[in-house]
């Protein structure tokens, strides 16, 4: 479902002609089948959020290739990337990104309203993610009406809305109280049972990366290789 291979990046910081490099990813290979939870772990600054930016096409990779879906996304233009994304990849952010003006049906609603769906089948649509992820009753509240449970609820209804094959993730439940935090978990766990979705999940908790199938675990760029006893 993704395959990376010798992914490399590094950032260029400071004044032009003073720049300093920053090595960020080094060499980075790993595949992901389809309904498998992966889980990314490492130390801040290891890299995760950097190869989360260049899975989803947010930065542009310097060497190496990403394969989603039977399509090499690296070699894409930016346009035909952001095109495959609305249509193979959902996102869940730590801190929710709704839009603070919209209700949770106006948020849930806004990726179909991108594409150009018709307003009556975005009607039945929103309102039956609404209903999947509990939160019907609330479909009017703004997001600051909202619980940060209810919150990241809404984020991921937003996210599930065009059925996409996999869902990132970025510190899902780092907003939520543990109590939170377990029927989120479980929300994913669910999500990936029954519709198949296969998941990336950064994290820097424990509870989290339990309920993946596999952990990767960053170090410093590279992927740590777990040592095999035979
Ligand atoms: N846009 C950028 N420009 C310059 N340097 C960056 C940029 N984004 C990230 N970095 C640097 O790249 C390194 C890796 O950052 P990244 O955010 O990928 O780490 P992380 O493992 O996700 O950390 P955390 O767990 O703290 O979120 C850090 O040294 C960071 O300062």
């Amino acid at each position: 479902m993704i395959t990376v291979s010798r992914l490399s990046h590094d950032f260029h910081v400071g004044k032009k002609g003073k720049e300093t490099i920053i090595p960020v990813l080094r060499q980075v290979s790993f595949r992901v089948e389809k309904g498998e939870i992966v889980t990314i772990v490492g130390r801040s600054g290891s890299g995760k959020s950097t190869l989360l930016n260049l899975i989803s096409g947010f930065i542009k990779q310097q060497a190496g290739e990403i394969k989603i879906d039977g399509i090499h996304v690296t070699d894409l233009t930016e346009a035909k990337f952001a095109d495959f994304r609305i249509n193979h990849i959902g996102f869940i952010f730590q801190s929710f990104q709704l839009i603070p003006s919209m209700t949770a049906f106006e948020n849930i609603e806004l990726p179909l309203t991108l594409k150009g769906v018709s307003e009556t089948e975005r009607r039945t649509r929103t309102l039956n993610i609404l209903a999947r992820v509990g939160l019907l009753d609330y479909k009017d509240h703004y997001p600051s009406e909202l619980s940060g449970g209810q919150q990241q609820r809404v984020s991921i209804a937003r996210a599930l809305i065009v059925n996409p094959p996999i869902i990132l993730a970025d510190e899902p439940t780092g907003s939520l109280d543990s109590e939170t935090e377990q029927d989120l978990l479980q929300f994913i766990k669910e999500l990936n049972k029954e519709l198949g979705i296969t998941f990336l999940i950064i994290t820097h908790d424990e509870k989290v990366a339990d309920i993946g199938n596999r952990t990767i675990e960053l170090q410093d760029g590279q992927i740590v290789q777990k040592e095999v006893f035979i």
